[in-house]
């Protein structure tokens, strides 16, 4: 199935002094989604935000916000994330211990569900879960910072994801994060990648330069 390709800028590498402001202007550039990092110094070496950021830029946007959890234990902040406003929460087997369980909360709250594969998780991983999530997130990159160089085996993972998605036959998203840029981005279309997040790629030449760095990422 060939579906457009939507660009998620990660806001990590925005100015976080001025990130509402910030959030209005890739919208207006031209982004799809706008990709949310939740790190909470535990589960990766970063600290980042929180729910009560996620709802305060809420107003700034009426795009899907992507919300990416790397927080442990992440079960009991879930309904706090779809209370602020979240559209997509995609989170880490690693992250909780019952990822078949979370992915049913994250359900019931009436918030699209993404598993995430660190580059290290294998896409067999996915096996018992393809039947009820909405999205899946390979890591092209460890989790915990913007800025990272692309892994390049992570392309044989999304292909191996893409071809369990067509064979569930059902509308999963694929998504890549980690590295992306105008080098990367057309490989992992190739590969069969969807939804790209694009956090340095995007930010990069400030406001002006946003709508042209969302086009040429698109591939167009
Ligand atoms: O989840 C993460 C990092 O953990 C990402 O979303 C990064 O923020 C992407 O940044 P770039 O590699 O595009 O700079
Ligand atoms: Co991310």
């Amino acid at each position: 199935m060939t579906r457009p390709i939507l660009i998620s800028p990660s806001i990590l590498s925005a100015d976080f002094a001025r990130l509402g402001e910030e959030v209005r202007a890739i919208d207006e550039a031209g982004c799809d989604w706008i990709h949310i990092d939740v790190m909470d110094g535990h589960f990766v070496p970063n600290i980042t935000i929180g729910p009560a950021v996620v709802k305060a830029l809420r107003p700034h946007s009426q795009k899907p916000f992507d919300v990416h959890l790397m927080i442990s234990p992440v079960d009991q902040y879930l309904d706090a994330f779809a209370q602020a406003g979240a559209d997509i929460i995609t989170v880490h087997p690693e992250a909780g211990p019952h990822i078949h369980r979370t992915v049913q909360h994250i359900k019931s709250l009436g918030v699209k569900a993404g598993v995430v594969l660190n580059p290290g998780t294998p896409a067999k991983m996915l096996d018992y879960l393809i039947d009820d999530v909405d999205l899946i997130l390979v890591m092209s990159v460890n989790p915990g910072f913007g800025g990272q160089s692309f892994i390049e085996n992570q392309l044989r993972k999304i292909e191996a994801c893409a071809k369990m998605i067509e064979k569930s036959g059902r509308d999963i998203r694929l998504q890549v994060d980690g590295g992306i840029d105008l080098n990367t981005a057309p490989r992992a279309i190739a590969a069969g990648a969807d939804v790209l997040v694009a956090g340095t790629a995007t930010f990069r030449g400030g406001p002006s330069a946003y709508a042209d760095n969302i086009r040429q990422l698109r591939g167009g």
